[in-house]
């Protein structure tokens, strides 16, 4: 079958999978530290804390330098870290390899293209516009759009939803286990990306295909269709 007319819908993680936003969010990131007395992080320690939403790396951050954050103090600091990410000017060099080309392809194919990801919607879209891609993208789902964040699905469905498809007409692309899980719950298949974080070996995320590029995703979607 087509694949366009198999998979309608084509649903992207973002940090990980389409841009490598971990030297920006490190930066943003021990600028807080750093005004709160905390020793800085190193790239690869800020690696393995991306990809459960903002709070969840602002308060491993406090827990790797020093005294846990209290609960109470996590929602102020929290915004203070999205401010210092926020402020910071999107470098087209964090697109991966092929990304702009492979979702241009994509979608010129037919496909509608979605992102689901833990980062707040409103930065999210912010990005996708400053990188050139907001007009790929039919429909956005940061960690702050509905109630749950992946690894449930409630954000993949209400993308889905946007989209006007079913699980049968989905494809979920992501880079951690967050990702499979939510792809999983919702009851569609997904593509691991393998150069993004996935804090464990990729091979053992459970995906249904695995690309080493994000070059391969047309490929990959064809054997799965
Ligand atoms: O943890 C985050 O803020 C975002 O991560 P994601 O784009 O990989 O979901
Ligand atoms: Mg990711």
């Amino acid at each position: 079958m087509n694949v366009t007319m198999r998979f309608p819908a084509l649903i992207f993680d973002f940090d990980g999978t389409l841009i490598d936003s971990a030297p920006d969010i490190a930066l943003a990131l021990n600028r807080l530290l750093a005004g709160q007395g905390r020793p800085e992080l190193p790239l690869a320690a800020v690696k393995a804390m991306i990809g459960d939403g903002a709070a969840r790396l602002v308060d491993q951050a406090f827990t790797a330098t020093g005294p846990s954050l209290p609960a109470e103090a996590l929602p102020s600091m929290t915004e203070r870290y999205l401010a210092l990410y926020g402020a910071l000017p999107a470098d087209p060099a964090c697109l991966y390899p092929g990304v702009t080309e492979t979702l241009a392809a994509l979608r010129h194919a037919g496909h509608r293209l979605g992102l689901c990801t833990n980062k707040p919607a409103g930065i999210s879209r912010d990005l996708l516009a400053e990188l050139g891609l907001a007009a790929l993208f039919d429909a956005v789902a940061g960690g702050d759009t509905v109630a749950q964040r992946k690894p449930h699905p409630a954000p993949l469905r209400w993308v889905m939803d946007r989209l006007g498809v079913g699980p049968d007409g989905a494809v979920m692309v992501g880079d951690n286990a967050n990702d499979v899980a939510a792809a999983r719950g919702a009851g569609v298949p997904v593509v691991a990306v393998s150069y993004g974080y996935p804090r464990m070996s990729v091979a053992d995320l459970g995906a249904d295909a695995v690309i080493d590029r994000f070059a391969d995703l047309p490929a990959a979607l064809a054997r799965l269709a």
